[in-house]
């Protein structure tokens, strides 16, 4: 194949990203120095191209840009080596998210806008490049929230073409759009995002009771394999033989996590495209993956070489 992967983030956003110590709504804060103050092209499809790009996996980024924040975005990604793009220009601007990373309350506070109105010729446009650009790939992920204007059918939709194409599917999302798809097209690998709620498929995730019948649901639906992260530090791994709990060994700054739920995302595609279909492995590479982020404050994946050390890092047991 051409390329690895096509990730498509349907509403991309420049994170804007903050370094600050003491942080609390209602102040003034002033940066002084520039490494607390950075400006990166994100969104969840955007991050995993990025992150999979120093591993050596190739990928095509498809979605949505506009405005004079979409042409940084295209021009950030465009030094980028090992990610082609291919963005459908809309009219509205595309959006900015703020992160403001807090290393002494060990906190991340994340102010994420809508995105741009996506109107229906603009999605004619990407499905009619979506369905072409596909041929050109093996393996699919879709990520993130979805812009207004889109359908909630918008996930389903592509991952059902992609699934009739024989494609490995990917998702990391929440909402309806997520539970829309996962209850009609699910894709092989299932990552909830459950930064801002743990509500899924009607169920508060509360016990670990509710987490393996959530998961259990997701694998029932067709996914191959299911991550849920579980009290900040752990995973929960679902495949078709069983269940894990993978736990952090090594202490982890609360604040360094920003992207490691895109990290794991990353580690685990890696995995299987270049080394096949053993889904526990994949997650374990994933887990590793997203606990070399956390050596970093940025949106960093380690090298390969830092990324088989944190193996090490964190225990496995089979609880199911
Ligand atoms: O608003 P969404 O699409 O759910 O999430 C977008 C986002 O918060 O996710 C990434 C971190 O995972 C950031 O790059 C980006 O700003």
């Amino acid at each position: 194949m051409e390329y690895d992967l096509l990730a498509l983030t349907l509403n991309p956003s420049l994170d804007r990203e903050f370094v600050i110590e003491n942080f609390d709504s209602g102040n003034l804060f002033r940066i002084n120095n520039p490494s607390n103050s950075d400006m990166e092209a994100g969104g969840k499809g955007i991050n995993v191209s990025l992150m999979i790009s120093d591993l050596g996996v190739s990928s095509i980024n498809m979605g949505f840009l506009g405005g004079f924040i979409g042409n940084v975005i295209q021009s950030k990604l465009s030094i980028v080596k090992n990610i082609t793009t291919n963005f459908i220009y809309c009219t509205e601007e595309t959006r900015e998210n703020i992160e403001i990373i807090d290393p002494l309350k060990n906190t991340i506070t994340e102010i994420n806008s809508m995105g741009p109105f996506i109107n229906e010729n603009d999605l004619a446009h990407f499905m009619k490049r979506y369905k072409s650009v596909i041929s050109l790939v093996d393996h699919v992920l879709v990520s993130g929230s979805i812009p207004p204007g889109l359908p909630i059918t918008i996930y389903s939709d592509l991952i059902s073409y992609a699934k009739k194409q024989g494609k490995t599917t990917y998702m990391e999302a929440n909402g309806p759009h997520f539970e829309e798809t996962i209850r009609n097209n699910c894709p092989m690998v299932v990552k909830p995002d459950l930064r801002k709620s743990t509500r899924i498929l009607g169920k508060n995730l509360e016990t670990i009771e509710d987490y393996l019948e959530v998961g259990e649901k997701i694998i029932d639906y067709g996914a191959r394999l299911v991550i849920m992260s579980y009290h900040v530090f752990g995973d929960m791994v679902f495949t078709k033989d069983g269940t894990w709990l993978f736990t952090a060994t090594k202490e982890i700054e609360r604040s360094h996590l920003f992207g490691a739920g895109d990290a794991f995302m990353s580690g685990i595609v890696t995995y299987l495209i270049k080394k096949g279909y053993d889904y526990l492995e994949a997650a374990k590479f994933g887990m590793a993956a997203a606990i070399s982020s956390t050596n970093y404050i940025g949106k960093i994946l380690g090298a390969e070489e830092e990324i088989e050390m944190c193996k090490s890092k964190f225990k496995v047991e089979k609880i199911r």
